[in-house]
């Protein structure tokens, strides 16, 4: 298998408590997504693209057992032979609510699904979400690759761990407000030079209760290059990553066979 993909990252605007509004655009984006040259293999979306932050109303708008996400995400990857990570979903389980990404190969089927493990309480996740309780591994092919959701990058051990246990690749949907944006600069390009991995992060844009979504979803290489970086506006960050990258860079400076685990 190739060790080249092509991203293309869905920066959009969701309106927050309206899913119909929500999934139409969704499905708009895919398509112009899928209809770019050259073709994206994998396509990203941002977090709770569902709902947005609407909290207060979580458990009537959340996609019950994300089966309407499955079905359209799934088709739409059969029909148009490429892969999605399909940002993350409200999704209710029974009585609970969860942040969960689901992701999808060429074919339509579920290759992997992750449900945000790190609730953000300063925007009142931890009153409403149920947080998961495993990581988010999959694989793209040959490729092992590793999911988190936005608060989750400040949490560096959990990437760590992702990439001890061989993740080249770090995605990261997101729905992260200003005036955050230097954290959220600083943190993804760290997550990517101290696990010399690919971090690609997809953020949301637009205002929702009084909070300002500043887009900025980025493509950052194993040497902590930006390849690509969005503004503020709605658009589709497009890159080719070639991943032996990584095993260059991590041949270069040695730090996972360096690190001293006993001492810390
Ligand atoms: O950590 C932050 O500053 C933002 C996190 C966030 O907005 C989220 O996890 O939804």
């Amino acid at each position: 298998m190739s060790t080249k993909l092509r991203l293309a990252l869905v920066q959009m605007n969701i309106v927050a408590g309206s899913p119909a509004a929500n999934f139409n655009k969704m499905q708009a984006k895919l398509e112009e997504a899928a209809a770019l040259q050259p073709k994206p293999d994998l396509i990203l979306l941002p977090e709770m693209w569902n709902t947005g932050y609407a909290l207060e109303q979580i458990q009537n708008l959340a996609d019950a057992e994300g089966q309407r996400t499955r079905e359209i995400v799934s088709g739409f990857c059969r029909r148009n032979q490429v892969r999605v990570l399909a940002g993350s979903i409200a999704e209710r389980r029974g009585e609970a609510v969860t942040n969960t990404v689901h992701i999808f190969d060429e074919t339509g089927a579920e290759i992997g699904e992750y449900s945000k493990i790190h609730l953000f309480q300063l925007m009142n996740e931890h009153l409403h979400l149920q947080a998961g309780e495993a990581a988010g591994r999959f694989r793209l092919g040959d490729i092992p690759a590793a999911v988190m959701i936005c608060y989750d990058i400040r949490f560096p051990e959990l990437a760590r761990k992702l990439a001890l246990e061989g993740a080249k690749i770090l995605f990261v949907p997101a729905e992260w407000p200003h005036p955050r944006l230097h954290h959220w600069r600083t943190l993804l390009q760290a997550r990517a030079i101290e696990n010399q991995m690919y971090v690609v992060s997809c953020n949301t844009v637009g205002d929702s209760g009084g909070t300002s979504f500043f887009g900025h979803s980025m493509i950052i290489d194993p040497w902590g290059e930006v390849v690509a970086e969005a503004g503020e506006e709605e658009t589709i960050v497009t890159a080719e990553i070639d991943l032996d990258l990584v095993d260059e860079v991590r041949g270069r400076i040695p730090v996972f066979a360096d690190r001293r685990p006993t001492l810390y």
